[in-house]
C-alpha cells in the first residue's frame, strides 16, 4: 500500500452556507462548485479549494447522519476527519486490517466519485482517517 496525498480534511458544520461565507471572508478562500447532497453517506458536502488539498464542509443530510451526532457533541461543528488518497482502497482495506486496523464497512463511493473507507478512530489515537482511491485521471 502507498500513501497518497492528503486529499480533504473534512469539517462538520450545521450550516455550510455560513461556513462558505466565512471561509470567504476570513482566508479570501475559492468555492468549488455549489453545495451537493449524497444522502447514501447521509451528508451535503461542499469543497473550498487550498493550493494542495481541499477542505470539505459537510452538514446533516438528515438527523440519521454520522455528521448529526457528531454535531450533538460539538453544536458548533469542527474538524471530523482527514482524507489520505490511495492507489487502490481494496488493497488498503486487505493490508491495512492485516495490520489490525478496524475497517468501517465496505468501500462506498464518496464525494469525489471514487471509492473510500473509513478507519475507526481509535486506530489513530483520536482522529477518524478516511482513505479515497485517487480517481484514475490523477494516477
Ligand atoms: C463519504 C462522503 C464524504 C467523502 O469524503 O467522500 C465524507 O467524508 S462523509 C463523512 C461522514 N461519514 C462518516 O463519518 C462515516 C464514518 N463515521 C462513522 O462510521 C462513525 O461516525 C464513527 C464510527 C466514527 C463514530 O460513530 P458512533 O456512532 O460510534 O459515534 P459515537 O459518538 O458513539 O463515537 C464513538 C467513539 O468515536 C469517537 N468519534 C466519533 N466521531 C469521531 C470523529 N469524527 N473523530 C474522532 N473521534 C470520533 C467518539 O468520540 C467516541 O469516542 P469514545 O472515546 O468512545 O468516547
Ligand atoms: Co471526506
Amino acid at each position: 500500500m502507498k500513501l497518497g496525498r492528503l486529499n480533504h480534511v473534512g469539517v462538520a458544520t450545521p450550516s455550510i452556507e455560513k461556513s462558505i461565507e466565512t471561509y470567504r471572508t476570513l482566508l479570501g478562500a475559492d468555492v468549488i462548485g455549489t453545495p451537493f447532497d449524497l444522502p447514501a453517506q447521509g451528508v451535503k458536502v461542499c469543497f473550498i479549494d487550498a493550493p494542495n488539498t481541499q477542505i470539505e464542509l459537510i452538514e446533516p443530510y438528515d438527523e440519521s447522519s454520522p455528521i448529526a451526532g457528531f454535531l450533538r457533541k460539538d453544536p458548533a461543528g469542527g474538524q471530523h476527519h482527514v482524507c489520505f488518497e490511495v492507489p487502490d482502497i481494496d488493497q488498503a482495506v486487505a493490508e491495512m486490517t492485516a495490520n489490525g486496523a478496524t475497517i468501517l464497512g465496505a468501500p462506498r463511493i464518496g464525494a469525489h466519485g471514487t471509492p473510500i473507507v473509513f478507519v475507526h478512530p481509535r486506530d489513530f489515537g483520536g482522529m477518524l482517517v478516511e482513505l479515497m482511491e485517487t480517481p484514475k485521471e490523477d494516477h
